[in-house]
């Protein structure tokens, strides 16, 4: 048996599309153009108040608007799920880690409003014994806290993160624990450059990939 945490946006679902329509409709209220799909992917990461000054940056806003910018992306954010996919394969692979013996959890820099949102829409919410958010602590990803916090909730055990970005593999370093990188998320280095144990690109893989380790 092993603790299992996983990472949400960009792993478990395709959210970049609702991010992008969000940080569109503030942009378009400050007069500036839209994100491409391209630009969002390469914001999102390191959590909201990181993502809306990227995307301020990105159409020279100034930084003395980051925090009347960030207040007007949150509560947009909140239900942001209709232009949201879920991967192939996640609710069988996540059903057949639990059927094994494992217990889930879920480790994110996305706020919890929103988390739980998508868990929801997808009916994932009753699979996590645990969720951490990027607002549930005083500190996110990359630092290691919210992942050990993660951990810790789910008793003892092995542990393992699995997650698609730079941030995610830093996190797993940083809290020693083995990190399994999902290939098709939002990744900017190439993988050879991440520190990981496996690496899958087919959610369907990943049962038999946990088995084997
Ligand atoms: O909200 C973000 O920036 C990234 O979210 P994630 O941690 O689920 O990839
Ligand atoms: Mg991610």
């Amino acid at each position: 048996m092993a603790r299992i945490v996983f990472d949400l946006d960009g792993t478990l679902v395709d959210s970049a599309p609702d991010i992008r329509a969000v940080a569109n409709s503030v942009l378009a209220e400050e007069g500036g153009a839209p994100l491409s799909l391209a630009e969002t992917v390469a914001f999102i990461g390191e959590g909201t108040s990181v993502f809306v000054a990227r995307m301020r940056a990105a159409r020279d806003i100034p930084d003395t608007e980051q925090k009347r910018l960030h207040a007007a992306f949150l509560p947009r954010y909140q239900g942001a799920v209709e232009l949201t996919e879920m991967y192939d394969g996640v609710t069988d692979a996540l059903r057949a880690l639990i059927d094994a013996g494992h217990v889930l959890g879920l480790c994110t820099n996305k706020p919890e409003g929103p988390a739980d949102a998508v868990l929801r829409h997808f009916g994932l919410e009753d699979l996590f014994a645990t969720r951490i958010g990027g607002d549930s602590l005083a500190t996110r990803k990359p630092d290691p806290a919210p992942l050990h916090a993660a951990l810790d909730a789910l008793g003892d055990g092995p542990s393992l993160y699995v997650g698609d970005s730079e941030t995610d593999a830093e996190t797993a370093a940083r809290a020693d624990v083995p990190f399994l990188l999902f290939t098709r998320g939002y990744r900017k280095a190439a993988v050879e450059t991440l520190p990981h144990r496996a690496v899958f690109e087919d959610w369907a893989a990943l049962p038999g990939l946990v088995a084997a380790l």
